[in-house]
């Protein structure tokens, strides 16, 4: 396996590639891969002929008080476990590489980037979808591989992707999960054990609005009000949103609104603070919602 360190090199392996007819898959990451990165490596790999792997903390999507210095890092590994799913480069450039200059141009999806995360890390997707474009450019693949835990983010690139006519396909893939539901994150490593030991109530009360939307019973503002009670009742956490909107245009629904099977596509998504450690998590309801999760249990994933 090949690790390239720069965007010359990597444009021409892409274009050997394409030249021999065949199909690239790139699943791009900040590095410090757990199963949730493996999931969509092997996604990649089942679908394309040869899988890049890219590893970059790109300073532009983190805002001036966020964990870019501390961001974990442990490229060794990373690039053993790249290797052992199946890719057959790790594209790992320096910043100096990718922004050897100043920046004057931005990508910018405003219509899904002012809400959810982006009300809370202002300009933070502006710098993803500049660097995702960036990192297209490089690439040159063919399919790219998007994890469902920052759903945001996959509708914004798919977004960028579709206006800009960039030519890739974008797969979102499923959630990967610790057994007692917590989603994979590289950044759950910053848990103190009794930060680790409350986080699972995120997914739980977000399986619990499934079943409130399901139910039909109650129109969206309640389930709303009855969730957000519930997270900032949680111990050592600090909610930061819950909201439900439709997905992928992330509009608010009518609060008055109750589900009617088979009519939405919402998405419940949340943000909590565990002191200076921020987590995410999302469900998918309604009728996109099949196995949009996939659990852990002991090394065996089960779709549900
Ligand atoms: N639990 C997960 N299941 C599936 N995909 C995931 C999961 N976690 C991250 N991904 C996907 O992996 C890709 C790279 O994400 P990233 O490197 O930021 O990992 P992360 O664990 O989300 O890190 P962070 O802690 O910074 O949020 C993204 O497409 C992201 O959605
Ligand atoms: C897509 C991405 C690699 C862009 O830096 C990042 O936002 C991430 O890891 O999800
Ligand atoms: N997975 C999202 C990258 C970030 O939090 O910056």
């Amino acid at each position: 396996m090949n690790i390239i360190r720069e965007v010359s090199a990597m444009r021409a392996w892409s274009r050997q590639k394409r030249a021999e007819g065949k199909t690239i898959g790139f699943v791009p990451t900040m590095g410090y891969l757990h199963e949730g990165h493996k999931s969509l490596l092997s996604a990649s790999v089942q679908e394309t002929d040869a899988t890049v792997l890219s590893i970059f903390v790109n300073p532009l999507q983190f805002g001036p008080n966020e964990d870019l210095d501390r961001y974990p890092r442990d490229e060794e590994r990373d690039v053993a476990i790249a290797k052992s799913a199946g890719a057959e480069v790790v594209f790992a450039p320096t910043v100096e590489e990718m922004y050897p200059n100043e920046m004057y141009t931005t990508v910018r999806v405003p219509a899904l980037s002012a809400m959810l995360c982006g009300a809370s890390r202002p300009g933070h997707f502006d710098g993803v979808a500049t660097v995702v474009s960036k990192l297209f450019h490089i690439v040159q693949p063919h399919q790219a591989f998007f994890g469902l835990k920052d759903a945001q983010q996959a509708a914004i690139i798919e977004k960028m992707v579709q206006d800009l006519n960039m030519d890739v396909r974008i797969r979102t893939c499923p959630t990967v999960r610790e057994s007692d539901g917590l989603a994979m994150s590289s950044r759950n490593k910053y848990l103190s054990v009794e930060e680790r030991a409350t986080a699972p109530e995120l997914y739980r009360s977000l399986e619990q609005v499934r079943e409130w939307v399901e139910q039909e019973e109650w129109p969206i503002g309640e389930i709303l009000q009855k969730w957000r009670d519930r997270l900032q009742n949680m111990e050592c956490a600090e909610l930061d949103y819950a909201e439900i909107l439709d997905y992928p245009s992330l509009q608010q629904p009518d609060l008055n609104l109750k589900m009617k099977k088979g009519q939405h596509r919402w998405i419940a998504a949340c943000a909590v603070r565990f002191g200076q450690t921020r987590l995410i998590d999302n469900v998918l309801i309604g009728t996109h919602a099949k196995a949009e999760t996939v659990r852990q249990t002991g090394g065996n994933a089960i779709c549900i």
